[in-house]
């Protein structure tokens, strides 16, 4: 588990697309959220997901996940249907599924341990977080920006491959959104995928190389920061122009 190595995706050369949807949809009842949705995440970028409130996007994020199953379509992970082996896929969505009245060490161990990870990779991720000192505390007492922090940890355990987290900055201070950052982009230099939602843009722009914007359920515009963004439009603007307005 050291964290220099290379990823072996990365390692074996062309890689297939680290996440690829293809015509995604889901329906509850009568209402789609996601509608025909296709779009790739490149191998080794950071990737942010954007949309106005109700977009689809946690519920796009939770297909990649494999928590949601989709109506119509498919979510690719590694060119895999289904990934449940945490060092290909690493996923934070709130909730963090966490036992109130359990402390973050003893859950994240109990993660490992399920999961055939060293428990010496526990240490590591409370220090990745900077949770080391709250470790002991159970859980229930945690503020959200804590249980954040808590999630990303367990999304980390197997470093692996591919992350997804669904609004990561949510609830924390700055000092750890710089933490994430510098995190993020660590992994990207190594060749590791992250894919992340935000409604920060501003905040976003500074770490993702490529753009998926949706609204309604579906694709508006998908591509590189520098594709999307000009001397004159910068991220939030695109976002504006695409989305009439409704705010990420
Ligand atoms: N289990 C469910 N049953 C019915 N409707 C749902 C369910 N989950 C999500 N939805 C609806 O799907 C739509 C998309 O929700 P989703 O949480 O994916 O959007 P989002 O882009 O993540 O929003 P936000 O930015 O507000 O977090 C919303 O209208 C939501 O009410």
């Amino acid at each position: 588990m050291n964290s220099s190595r290379s990823h072996p995706a990365a390692a074996a050369g062309p890689d297939p697309a680290a996440v690829t949807v293809e015509g995604l949809t889901k329906r509850y009842g009568r209402t789609t959220v996601v509608d025909r949705l296709s779009f790739t995440v490149r191998s080794g970028a950071v990737t942010g997901f954007f949309g106005p409130n109700g977009a689809g996007k946690t519920t796009v994020l939770k297909a990649v996940a494999g928590l949601v199953r989709p109506t119509a379509g498919r979510v690719l992970v590694r060119g895999r249907a289904t990934v449940s082996d945490p060092r290909v896929l690493g996923v934070h969505i709130e909730p963090c599924g966490a036992h109130p009245g359990r402390t973050a060490r003893a859950h994240l161990g109990a993660l490992a341990v399920l999961a055939g990870l060293p428990r010496a990779r526990v240490g590591e991720v409370l220090e990745l977080v900077g949770l080391e000192d709250a470790a002991k505390r159970r859980v229930g007492t945690y503020s959200l920006g804590m249980r954040q922090r808590l999630g990303l940890a367990a999304a980390l355990l197997g470093d692996p491959d591919v992350l997804v987290l669904d609004e990561p900055v949510n609830g924390l201070d700055p000092q750890a959104i710089r933490r994430l950052r510098t995190l993020i982009r660590e992994r990207a230099q190594r060749g590791a995928t992250t894919l992340l939602s935000s409604h920060l843009l501003s905040e976003a722009a500074r770490i993702v190389d490529d753009v998926v914007i949706i609204d309604q359920g579906r694709l508006l515009r998908a591509g590189t920061v520098e594709e999307l963004t000009s001397s004159t439009a910068s991220l939030d603007d695109v976002f504006h122009d695409l989305t009439e307005g409704r705010s990420a």
